[in-house]
């Protein structure tokens, strides 16, 4: 199968490229449609439905894929959370969420500067490409997840769904 992802950031890519690994894969820049950084669940799992759409309608593929990550709250405790979706050529949309885990208290101030949740774990962590790398998620379990295996869970409750819905 031909396989976009609407995104270039390597976490992003391999993990796709673990999941589908018989499959021609490519990663291409597509808009999300949403705000650079979501804050919702909701406008998160739009990203990921928009670039998903995107690659389909952008160019010739069997499936497109879209990964994307947010922030939301919760009781009043922040969380990041990550939203995939999948879109096939003959009109399928299938979606799943990922896993959610706790960000520090400070961050909702930073956010609400208007600066991203990548940009603020480079400063936290004081390392370089946080969000191409290990991620938020591999920075606060102590690298027991990194992001790339966050998105491999997500997006094999995709292709699963989706094998599901071929039969
Ligand atoms: O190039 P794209 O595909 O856009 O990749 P991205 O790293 O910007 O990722 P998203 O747009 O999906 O995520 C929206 C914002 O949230 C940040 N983010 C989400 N999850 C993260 C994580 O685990 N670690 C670091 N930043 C994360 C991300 O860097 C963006 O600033
Ligand atoms: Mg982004």
């Amino acid at each position: 199968m031909k396989i976009l992802i609407g995104s270039k950031n390597p976490a992003k890519i391999d993990a796709v490229g673990s999941v589908f690994n018989n499959d021609n894969i490519t990663g291409i820049e597509v808009p999300s449609q949403v705000s650079a950084q979501p804050v919702t669940d909701e406008e998160t799992r739009r990203g990921a439905i928009n670039r998903a759409w995107r690659c389909v309608s952008e160019s010739t593929c069997d499936i497109g894929i879209g990964l994307e990550g947010g922030v939301m709250t919760l009781d009043g405790q922040l969380y990041v959370t990550n939203w995939g979706a999948l879109a096939s050529y003959d009109g399928t949309i299938i979606t799943a969420g990922g896993a959610r885990i706790q960000l520090p208290h400070n961050f909702s101030a930073k956010l609400n500067q208007g600066l991203e949740l990548g940009d603020i774990m480079d400063e936290y962590a004081k390392r370089q490409d946080v969000r191409k790398k290990e991620g938020a998620i591999g920075i606060f379990t102590n690298e027991l997840i990194s992001r790339k295996e966050m998105f491999v869970h997500v997006v094999k409750l995709l292709k699963g769904q989706y094998n599901f819905s071929q039969k």
